[in-house]
């Protein structure tokens, strides 16, 4: 993992997943002081290394100036979803089905954690993992929002429907729009996937279909940046 963001983190939120920390020769500033004496803490040494080193070893120059190796975070199941929905009074869930593109994984994942989302859900298959660029993108977010990843998301959509949660599936060619729909309960948004939108399966298991009205010329949006209209305009009504 790599990037200011991301390795305070995971620094912060789980520091024993940390093996190594790297740093570039020279760079010893305001911004990684911080992060070396969170490091110093836990006991993780920090060893130095030229850009070039660290650009081999990031496989990218995105890393200012700093990069850890890590152990792999637990992957979060269906049984870990019920056990969040146990321990939550009014849930409220991301559902990406199919996202592919590890930046708008990444940056769906900042939107989530910025909303104060419980948990976002993923289907294992035909999804981006948490790779280090979408750490990277998600600016901390990859390791504060949980991300369940389940076998047949229609079965676990299905699940929290029986658990008392409304799912509002997203489309733009949905009658009904955003500021029409009633997001203030225990709710789950669904997202659908960079090309096709959101699958038959899952669009049939939503509660509605909802769509952010469109003023111009494209027919959709990016789906993070539909992800973060849908989520504050729920935290909108969430707050008021
Ligand atoms: C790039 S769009 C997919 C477009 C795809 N061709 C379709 O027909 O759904 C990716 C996702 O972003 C969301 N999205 C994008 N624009 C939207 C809009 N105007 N209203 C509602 N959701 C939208 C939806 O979840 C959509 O599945």
């Amino acid at each position: 993992m790599f990037g200011i963001h991301a390795v305070e983190s995971v620094l912060k939120h789980a520091p024993e997943r940390v093996l190594e920390l790297w740093l570039m020769t020279g760079r010893q500033d305001e911004r990684v002081l911080p992060l070396l004496e969170i490091a110093q803490n836990w006991g993780i040494k920090a060893q130095q290394a030229a850009r070039k080193t660290l650009d081999e070893k990031a496989e990218s120059t995105q890393h200012q100036g700093i990069i850890i190796r890590v152990r792999p975070a637990k992957v979060l199941t269906e049984n870990d979803l019920e056990a969040l929905l146990d321990a939550t009074e009014t849930p409220f869930l991301l559902i990406l089905d199919g996202v592919t593109d590890p930046h708008n994984l990444g940056a769906c994942l900042r939107n989530a954690d910025a909303a104060g989302v419980h948990g976002v859900i993923v289907p294992k298959d035909n999804s981006a993992g948490l790779t280090p660029t979408v750490s990277k993108v998600a600016c901390g977010a990859a390791e504060t929002v949980p991300l369940f990843q389940v076998t047949n998301l229609a079965r676990t959509m299905k699940r929290i429907q029986e658990r008392g949660v409304w799912i509002a599936g997203t489309a733009g060619e949905a009658d009904s729009t955003l500021y029409e729909a009633n997001l203030k309960g225990p709710l789950a948004i669904a997202m659908g996937a960079e090309g096709k939108g959101l699958r038959r399966l899952s669009r049939e298991g939503c509660d509605t279909l909802i769509s952010i009205p469109m003023a111009g010329s494209v027919s959709s949006l990016n789906v993070s940046v539909a992800t973060g209209i849908c989520l504050f305009e729920a935290v909108r009504q969430r707050l008021g």
